[in-house]
This record gives C-alpha cells, structure tokens and sequence, in this order.
C-alpha cells in the first residue's frame, strides 16, 4: 500500500472539456471498442439482481424460494424482517420485497443499518454472497432521503458514490441501487466505467445529477481531473457529496492506491462524509493501512470473526473445497478437458466457472474448448472490448447450464446465480484471491463446489491455503476415452499446422504463462522456461513462441527463451 494522504488535495491544474475520445480506466483493458452505458433509470422494475421481471406472483413465489435457500445457511439470517423495520421508507421497502425479493435481513445487513443510519463510517466484513450490497446501499439511501436541503438536492448534487474495482461490478451494484429505489421519486442512479466514451457519461450526468453514482476508480478520477458537467467543474460537484462506498475495500487500496487517494481528496474531508467500506477479507496489512493512514474514525463490523462455529471460518459454510495437485504438466491440458467433462455428466444443471491466471490463458482455452473439442465456452477477461464482456456477462448470467472461462475481473462480487463449482486453475495468488473466486459459488444460501488444480510447481503455495481445509480430489482427470482424446490431438495438430485462430492465441497463451510464472513463488527462471516448454507443447506447439529481448529481460529469462 502506498502512504495514504486523505484530505490533502490533490488536483490537476488543467480542467478541459471532455473530449470525444476513450478512456481506460483499470488498467486492464487495451479494448478501443465502444459500449453505449448504462443510464439506469428507477421506476421500471426490470429483469435485474436474479428477478424474473416477472408478474407478481412468480415474484412471491422466487421470493419464497430465495428464503428457503437463505435459511440453509444457519449463519446468514438475522431475526430482522425488513418489513418489520419502522424506520425504512415504504418505498424502500416495497423496492426489496417486490423488485429485490427478500424478506429478512441478513447478519450484515441488520448490523450495517443500525450503525450506518447514525452517519458513521463503517468498515464492514461478511463472507461471499451475504448481501454486502444491500447492507451499504439500504442505510446509505435511507439517510440520503433524511437529508436537509443544504446538504443534497436532488438532481443538483450527487448524493453517493460508489466504487467498484470492475466494471461488471459497477454494473451490479448499480442494478441493485435501482432496483431498491425502484418507487422512490427524483432519485436516479448512474453508472460510468471504463471502455466507454466519455460524451456518453457526460449524458448521464446532465442536465440532472444522479443521486447514486457508481464508478470504477479510473473513470471517476479522469471526471475529477479533467471534466466539466453544465459548466461546473465535476470536482466541485464532488465536493459535495457526503456518502461514499468502497465496495471491495481492501482490492481498491491494493491496486489503485493513487487513485483511491486522490478520490478521496477531491470529496469533503474525512471527518465530515460518511465512509463506507466492504470486503469479504480484511488482511492484516490492510487494516494497518486503514489505521496508520486513513484518518477516518470508523466502526467495525466484523460478522465473519464472530462467527467462529465453521472451522473455515474465512470462506462460505456451504462451499464444498476440493484441490488436486498435477503431477506433471504434460496433464495440464488432458486434467483440464476431463475434468470440464466429468462436471458436464455429473451435474444436468452445471455452471461452471473456471479461472486462469491471465487473460490470453482464458482466450487460448475458451477457443480451444469451442473450436476444438465442440464444448462451448463462455470467456470474460480485461482483453475483451467491454462489449463483448457485458454480453457474455449477461448470457452467463441468464444460463441455467453453462461454462464461463475467466480470469480475476470475475473473482470479486459478481453475483452469477446457481454456480455449482468454481474451478481454480493454477493456485491464486493470495489467501484473499482465493477465498473470493471460491465465493461466486455456494450464494445466499446456496450449495456448491470449489476444486483449486494445483500445478506440479505449486505445492509451496498451495500449502498456504491448506488452512481452508480442502479435501483431496484424486480424479483421474487426465485419462480421456477415446473419442475426446483424438479431438484433443487434432485440435493441437491444427496449432502446430498454423490454424489462424488458435495458433495466434496459443502462442499468446504460451507468453503468457511464461509471464505470469516468472514472478511468481520461488521458481527458478530455468525452471519457468521449462515448465513454459513444457506447457507449449501440451496445446501443440513446438516451442515458446520467441519474445521481446527487453520483456525476456524484465522477466530475468534472458539467455533462455528465443528472443527477438
Ligand atoms: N436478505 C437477504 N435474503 C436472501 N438473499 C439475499 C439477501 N440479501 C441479499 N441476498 C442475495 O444474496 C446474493 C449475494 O448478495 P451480494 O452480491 O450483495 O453478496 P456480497 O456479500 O456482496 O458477496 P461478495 O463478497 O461476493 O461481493 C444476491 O443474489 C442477493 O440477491
């Protein structure tokens, strides 16, 4: 974490008008393709947050089912029913019972509202799928409607904003804002990100100011910095907006640290907004961080410490944990095959999500299932244009069955309903990394499945997760029947013939985990380059693709790779 300076300003001399072009705001994207954004409107329920969009008795009846599911989980419910609550507006209500479909409170959501509707700020843990969402936008919109003139008129300010770390988050979190505000009057929400044109947020700023703004971190900034909304400086807009959430709290600070930081210098001072921030993990440096450099006084809610009847204690109670350890990489590929064809026979309804550690992982093995071994799959990662990333979202999203190839974009707060199994492919990266891929199974109530495939290399790591209490997998993954093993040897024959598609993104995906391996652990560069060989010609090619001398270079591969 970067030294953290909250209520020093820091600001761009240059204000200019927005201009036509793209922006990117996480660093992930190098997508120029447009995407039209979303101006969510309140006032028209619609097919979001898991809803039918149904009539109103289909409503009840998924609502009922939602319960029943939710109260599997004996953890996750408080004794509080929301209509029960004199204090939340009948509009508010009516948004959760027939738009969101819930009737009682969870955990998080009874002790957030309590706290939050006093102004302080709150740093707020709960597990995966606890409604984390609900529990900083009820309080949030609560105290907004409670607010005098002077601190926030509608359309003329905006009331809260939001932070997200993704751009499908956003997105999420902006669906349940107006589904919750659904018959509330004058209220809107927006939600600006990346990967799309600037005219376009412009739209959903003016002539009137939405009273909900989620953003991701880069966009929100490029605003601050350089935008002008009705001729006033956006900055000075902020200055007076008195509410805002960090959603995915301890992700935000670790990998936007600048510009978390300067958000926060354009908004009034800590001491007087009301912060809010959320994750399901807290690590220790995080909450050091918060301490030594935040100067905001907050109160802690911390429903996964006291919930220390699950000896896994950190992840979903109703999330099953499988690993299985590759013995060699030649098995990478075949474990990979057999394992999503055994999940396709096991479950009729399967969802599955698998992630890989890089993008052009994901690419390389979404096209080498579809194209060739006839399975499709969906793929969502930062080398997609935004897109193609929402429609594959949505597709996923409305699936009772499918398979979606993913990498991190996917790992935090994504709420696809009924996922049966989340596949780690290649160990994470942290603790926190894991719990939360593990955490888009196993929902509200749900059950499900988890299976972290460990790589021949990994053992250290995956020693350090061993704390989860994963139970082995010894599936024989990689012994494909006859048929799907000649689709496997054909597929890899056509990348070493040239296939236009899949040589291209076979030789990405080589670079790839050649990269993503050279910082990773205590592997020695001879070893990454021969694992990476190895991993070559498991998808048919006969080398690693040659690279950049200077990225051979960064990479500490030098001498060792072919280079150009
Ligand atoms: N009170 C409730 N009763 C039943 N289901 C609920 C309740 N509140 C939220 N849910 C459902 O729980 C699911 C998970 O909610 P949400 O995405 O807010 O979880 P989260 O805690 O933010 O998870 P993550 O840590 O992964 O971001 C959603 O499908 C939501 O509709």
């Amino acid at each position: 974490f970067l030294p953290f300076n909250d209520g020093i300003r820091i600001r761009s001399s240059l204000v200019v008008a927005v201009s036509d072009s793209d922006y990117e705001d996480e660093s992930q994207s190098s997508s120029k393709r447009i995407r039209r954004p979303t101006r969510i409107r309140p006032k028209r329920p619609s097919k979001v947050d898991g809803g039918s969009g149904g009539n109103i008795e289909s409503r009840i009846k998924e609502a009922q089912a939602r319960h029943q599911e939710a109260l599997q989980d004996p953890t996750l419910l408080s004794n509080t029913k929301f209509s029960d609550r004199s204090d939340i507006n009948p509009a508010l209500k009516r948004g959760i019972t027939e738009v969101l479909g819930l009737q009682t409170m969870t955990q998080i959501q009874a002790k957030v509202y309590q706290e939050a509707l006093s102004g302080d700020s709150i740093l707020g843990r709960s597990k995966t799928g606890t409604g984390k969402t609900l529990a900083f936008l009820l309080p949030v919109v609560e105290r907004l409607l409670a607010f005098d003139p002077d601190m926030y008129r509608p359309g003329k300010n905006i009331g809260i904003i939001v932070v997200a770390p993704t751009r499908e988050l956003a997105i999420q979190i902006a669906d349940q804002a107006k589904s919750l505000t659904t018959y509330l009057n004058d209220f809107e929400v927006a939600c600006i990100y990346g990967g799309t044109k600037m005219q376009r947020d412009m739209r959903m700023l003016s002539p009137r100011l939405p009273s909900i703004l989620v953003a991701t971190p880069g966009r929100l900034l490029v605003h601050l910095e350089n935008t002008r909304v009705e001729r006033q400086k956006f900055s000075d807009i902020a200055e007076d907006t008195n509410i805002i959430v960090l959603d995915e709290a301890d992700r935000l600070f670790e990998s936007f640290p600048k510009e978390i930081n300067t958000i926060l210098s354009f908004l009034p001072r800590a001491t007087k907004r009301q912060t809010l921030l959320f994750s399901a993990t807290m690590p220790k440096r995080f909450r050091f961080f918060l301490r030594e450099n935040m100067k905001i006084d907050y109160k802690e809610i911390d429903c996964v410490e006291s919930d220390r009847s699950s000896r896994k204690s950190e992840t979903n109670l109703r999330a099953q944990q499988f690993f299985h350890q590759l013995d060699s990489m030649e098995h990478y590929v075949p474990a990979l095959v057999g394992l999503i064809q055994r999940e396709m026979k096991k479950e009729k309804d399967y969802k599955i999500i698998v992630f890989f550690p890089a993008g052009r992982l994901v690419r390389f093995f979404s096209q080498f299932f579809s194209i060739g071994l006839e399975i499709p799959v969906l793929e969502i990662h930062s080398r997609m244009s935004q897109a193609s990333r929402n429609r594959a979202s949505t597709t996923f999203r409305n699936m009772k069955r499918g398979i979606l190839f993913t990498s991190d974009v996917s790992a935090r707060g994504i709420d696809y309903p009924g996922i049966s199994l989340v596949v780690q492919y290649g160990t994470p990266s942290s603790r926190s990394n894991y719990i939360h891929r593990l955490g888009r199974t196993a929902r509200a109530g749900r059950q499900g499945q988890g299976l972290l495939i460990a790589l021949p290399f990994e053992e250290k790591q995956l020693d350090s997760i061993t704390r989860f209490d994963l139970h082995l997998d010894s599936g024989d993954f990689s012994a494909l029947d006859h048929k799907t093993n000649e689709m496997v040897e054909t597929a890899k024959s056509k990348i070493k013939s040239g296939h236009a598609v899949l040589t291209t993104n076979a030789e990405a995906a080589c670079k790839a985990f050649l990269s993503y391996y050279s910082g990773y652990g205590s592997l020695k560069p001879a070893d990454v380059v021969r694992y990476s060989e190895e991993f070559a010609l498991g998808i048919g090619l006969s080398t690693v693709p040659p690279v950049e001398s200077k990225v051979a270079e960064r990479l500490g591969v030098q001498g060792l790779v072919n280079e150009i």
